[in-house]
C-alpha cells in the first residue's frame, strides 16, 4: 500500500493504492481550530476525494491531541466589531464543506479522539458516515457557550442521530460528551482503545473498500436523503435506484458469487 501526499498545509490529503483517502486536518497548536485557510483548504482536499475514482472510503482525522475544536476562537477576538462579517464568509465556507462532505460518494469514517468541539469538530462527527472514537475521546457543541447557536448542519445531523429530545439537551446544555456517552446516544460508531483508533479505522475502510462502491453511494445517498423525507417519497426513490443498481457488473459478480458460494470481487463498474 503506498501512501501519495497530494495536499500539505492546514489539510492533508493523502491516497493510497487500496482506495482509502485520508483527509487530517493539521493546524495541531490551535486543536485544529477552523479558520478560513483551513475551511477553504479542507473544501478543496473534498472536491480533490471527489474527482479521484479509485476512492473507496475516507478517513477524516485531526492531527495533535485533538480532532478539531471548532471555529478558532483566537479569531473570535481579532476580528472584534468585524466579527459577523468575517464570520458570514467563513461559515459559508463550513456550509459548503459540510455538504461536499456528505455528498461525497465513497463513506466518510470519522477518527475522533481528543476533543471534537464546535461547528468544525462536532460538526464533521455528526455529518461522518461513520464514528470511530477512542475511548478517551470527547465531544461537545461547545456552541452556545460561547454566545453562539450550533451550526454545521448540527441542529439536523445531530437530531437525526440522537433523536430531537436528546439533541435539544446536548445543543442547549451543552455537556462534555464522553466515547461511550457518544455510543450510548448513537453520534458514535464505535469506541477503541486510542492506541488502535487509527487501525481501527483503516480496519473499516478495508471493509468498505472490498464492497461494491456504486450499491454503497446509493445506501449512503438513500439515507442521507430518506432521514428527512416521507415513506411514499423515499419508497420509489429505493425502487429506482435498486434496478439502476442490478444492471451493474458488480450486481451480477456479486449474485454469482452468492449462487457459487465464493467470495465476490468487486470492480466498480
Ligand atoms: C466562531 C469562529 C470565529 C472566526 C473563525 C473563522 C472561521 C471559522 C469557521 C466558521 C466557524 C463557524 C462558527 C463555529 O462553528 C462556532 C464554534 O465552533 S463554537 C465552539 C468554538 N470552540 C470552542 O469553544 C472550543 C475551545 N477549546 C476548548 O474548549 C478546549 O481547548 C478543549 C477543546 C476543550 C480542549 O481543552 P484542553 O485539552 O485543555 O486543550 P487546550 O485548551 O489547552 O488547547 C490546546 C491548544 O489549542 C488551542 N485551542 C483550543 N481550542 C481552540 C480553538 N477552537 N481555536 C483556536 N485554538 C484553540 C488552545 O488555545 C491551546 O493553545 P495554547 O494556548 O497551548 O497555545
Amino acid at each position: 500500500m503506498t501512501d501519495e501526499l497530494i495536499a500539505s498545509g492546514p489539510v492533508l490529503l493523502e491516497l493510497d493504492s487500496d482506495g482509502v483517502a485520508r483527509l487530517r486536518l493539521n493546524r495541531p497548536d490551535a486543536a485544529n481550530g477552523m479558520n478560513m485557510d483551513l475551511l477553504q483548504a479542507l473544501h478543496a482536499a473534498i472536491m480533490r476525494v471527489h474527482g479521484e475514482p479509485g476512492v473507496r472510503a475516507v478517513i477524516l482525522s485531526g492531527e495533535g491531541p485533538h480532532f478539531c475544536a471548532g471555529g478558532d476562537v483566537r479569531d473570535f477576538a481579532s476580528k472584534g466589531e468585524g466579527l459577523p462579517d468575517y464570520l458570514r464568509e467563513a461559515t459559508a465556507w463550513l456550509q459548503i464543506a459540510v455538504s461536499s462532505l456528505v455528498q461525497l460518494k465513497p463513506p466518510v469514517i470519522a477518527a475522533v479522539h481528543g476533543f471534537a468541539a464546535g461547528g468544525g469538530g462536532f460538526g464533521l462527527a455528526c455529518a461522518a458516515d461513520f464514528v470511530v472514537a477512542a475511548d478517551s475521546a470527547k465531544f461537545m457543541s461547545g456552541a452556545v457557550r460561547v454566545g453562539m447557536a450550533p451550526d454545521a448542519g448540527t441542529t439536523v445531523t445531530l437530531s437525526r442521530l440522537v433523536g430531537l429530545r436528546r439533541a435539544m439537551d446536548i445543543l442547549l446544555t451543552n455537556p462534555t460528551l464522553t466515547a461511550a456517552e457518544a455510543l450510548d446516544a448513537g453520534l458514535a460508531t464505535k469506541v477503541v482503545p486510542g492506541e488502535v483508533l487509527h487501525d481501527e479505522a483503516l480496519a473499516l475502510a478495508r471493509t468498505l473498500t472490498a464492497l461494491p462502491p456504486q450499491a454503497l453511494a446509493a445506501t449512503k445517498r438513500l439515507l442521507w436523503r430518506g432521514t428527512g423525507a416521507s415513506l411514499e417519497a423515499q419508497l420509489p426513490e429505493e425502487a429506482r435506484t435498486v434496478s439502476e443498481l442490478s444492471g451493474t457488473a458488480d450486481a451480477r459478480e456479486g449474485l454469482a458469487a452468492v449462487i457459487e458460494r465464493r467470495p465476490a470481487h468487486f470492480t466498480g463498474t
